[in-house]
């Protein structure tokens, strides 16, 4: 048996599974925490890699190995390879005056969405950029090249070569690479930073990264967590996938480049040479995580309370936005509680508003996306949660499919390790499994009562 790993760095915590090759069949599997906070320390992710590697058997057996990774985060080198300063991640809102400007500088949204793909917001690591140049001067000075967090940890594990590489589908969360024409816009470095750093080589999607250091594997180009997810979930055309990690995300995948001029969608390449039109949310696992503490329950506590009240939660609407808001662009905004009267005021009522509210976000990016999907997939730690299932189609008007809970980003990363293997020009087509549907009416007024309160 030919063993691959793929490892999911995410936000949270990193996840590393190990398959066959051929069949797709799940041999072992490692996790590890990651520390909480948006800025990170590069150091702690590899920590948290070489636990996970550990618990997941090691790769010792393994012919090939691809990394996963949280979009977007900014890691600075010096000119000896040594971090400059902890990566500022994709939720850290610190850069959203620095994405402002940078968007009036090259002359409004459009021009970004003409250039890049995406208007960027402050999770976009060229906003991250401009914030150092202007507030760090001697960490930007200090900075010899850029990379993302997948480039990053592909290359510890190539043993820190000469050249880092990363992919097309990370490249284009940067906000200074173009999927429509392939090629890095070093004039919108020049204009962030005023400078041109050194940049990561921009891999294909089957194309080999390097060799691990350790073991001697081979390593695929790896991706951003997004389009590792499509992979491995083997998304088709016509798919929308929502996934419900720290981030919120809905996405579709795509043959031609997206430009949305609004902002909302973010025009992505995926990891097959294709496209990866995307909204993404700063609110949505960790709403439930929140309620969760509020009412002094876990998470199934949190999920019995939630299909205990009544649809709607009889008017009690929570607006999610506890981490600021990056779709809509609010980054400074807070979440709140609307429609509280003696008769919501129930652990019932505020775990279903929790829920509903985290849902309508949700629902507002499936909208923004601007597709009429065949079939809405829920993935991510949240919709492990029964609640989540249950009321996702009441929210979203639509069926829902979730797929056998699993760590698809991962799974998609372990894909490109045996695509790698493969040398076939399209990824391996493992067997996912059953996806279970949820059916449900839709629950009339909420998404106004919602609107109306996120508005205020
Ligand atoms: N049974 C559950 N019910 C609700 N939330 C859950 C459940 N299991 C995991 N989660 C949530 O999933 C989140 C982690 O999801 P994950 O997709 O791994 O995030 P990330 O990839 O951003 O690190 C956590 O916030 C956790 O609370
Ligand atoms: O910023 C984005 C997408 O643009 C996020 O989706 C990040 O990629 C983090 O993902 P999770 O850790 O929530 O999976």
């Amino acid at each position: 048996m030919t063993l691959v790993a793929g490892v999911d760095s995410s936000t949270q915590s990193c996840k590393v599974v190990i398959r066959d090759a051929e069949s797709g069949a799940l041999v072992r599997e490692g996790r590890a925490s990651h520390p909480d906070g948006t800025e990170v320390h590069p150091e702690h992710w590899w920590t948290a890699l070489q636990s996970a590697i550990e618990q997941a058997g090691g790769l010792a057996d393994v012919a090939a190995v691809s990394v996963a990774a949280q979009q977007h985060g900014m890691v600075c080198l010096d000119e000896d390879g040594e971090v400059v300063r902890p990566a500022l991640l994709w939720n850290d809102t610190r850069s959203a005056g620095a994405a402002a400007d940078l968007v009036a500088e090259l002359g409004g949204p459009k021009a970004w969405a003409e250039a890049v793909g995406s208007v960027p917001v402050a999770s976009f690591t060229v906003t991250k950029l401009r914030w150092l140049a202007r507030n760090e001067p001697d960490n930007a000075r200090r900075t010899r090249s850029v990379c993302l967090p997948h480039d990053w940890l592909t290359w510890r594990l190539a043993g820190r070569p000469g050249v880092i590489t990363t992919d097309r589908g990370d490249a284009s969360g940067t906000g200074y690479w173009s999927p429509a024409t392939g090629d890095y816009r070093t004039d919108l470095l020049e204009l962030a930073m005023g400078r041109v750093p050194d940049l990561p080589r921009v891999l294909g999607p089957a194309e080999q990264a390097g060799t691990a250091e350790q073991g001697g594997a081979l390593l695929a180009p790896g991706t951003g967590d997004n389009m590792a997810a499509s992979l491995g979930v083997g998304m088709r055309p016509g798919d929308v996938v929502v996934s419900i990690g720290t981030s919120g995300t809905a996405f579709a995948v795509s043959e031609a480049p997206s430009a949305d001029p609004s902002g909302a969608v973010a025009g992505f390449a995926d990891a097959t040479g294709r496209y990866l039109p995307l909204v993404c949310t700063l609110n949505a696992a960790r709403v439930l995580d929140a309620a969760a503490r509020m009412l002094g329950v876990g998470p199934e506590g949190l999920s019995d309370l939630a299909l205990r009240a009544p649809a709607g939660a009889d008017g009690l609407v929570l607006v999610p936005y506890l981490e600021g808001e990056r779709t809509p662009n609010r980054p400074d905004a807070t979440g709140s509680l609307h429609g509280l009267r003696l008769a919501t005021s129930t652990p019932e009522h505020l775990a279903r508003a929790a829920v509903e509210g985290m849902l309508c976000g949700l629902a507002d990016a499936l909208d923004a996306l601007g597709v009429e999907p065949q079939r809405v997939l829920l993935i991510g730690g949240g919709a492990r949660s029964e609640a989540v299932r249950r009321i996702a189609p009441t929210v979203f008007g639509r069926p829902v499919l979730v797929p056998t809970p699993g760590e698809y980003v991962a799974d998609g990363a372990a894909k490109q390790a045996a695509w790698l293997l493969s040398g076939e020009p399209e990824p391996p087509l493992w067997d996912t499994g059953a996806a279970e549907r949820y059916e449900a009416d839709p629950t009339p007024g909420l998404r106004e009562r919602y609107q109306e309160a996120a508005q205020e």
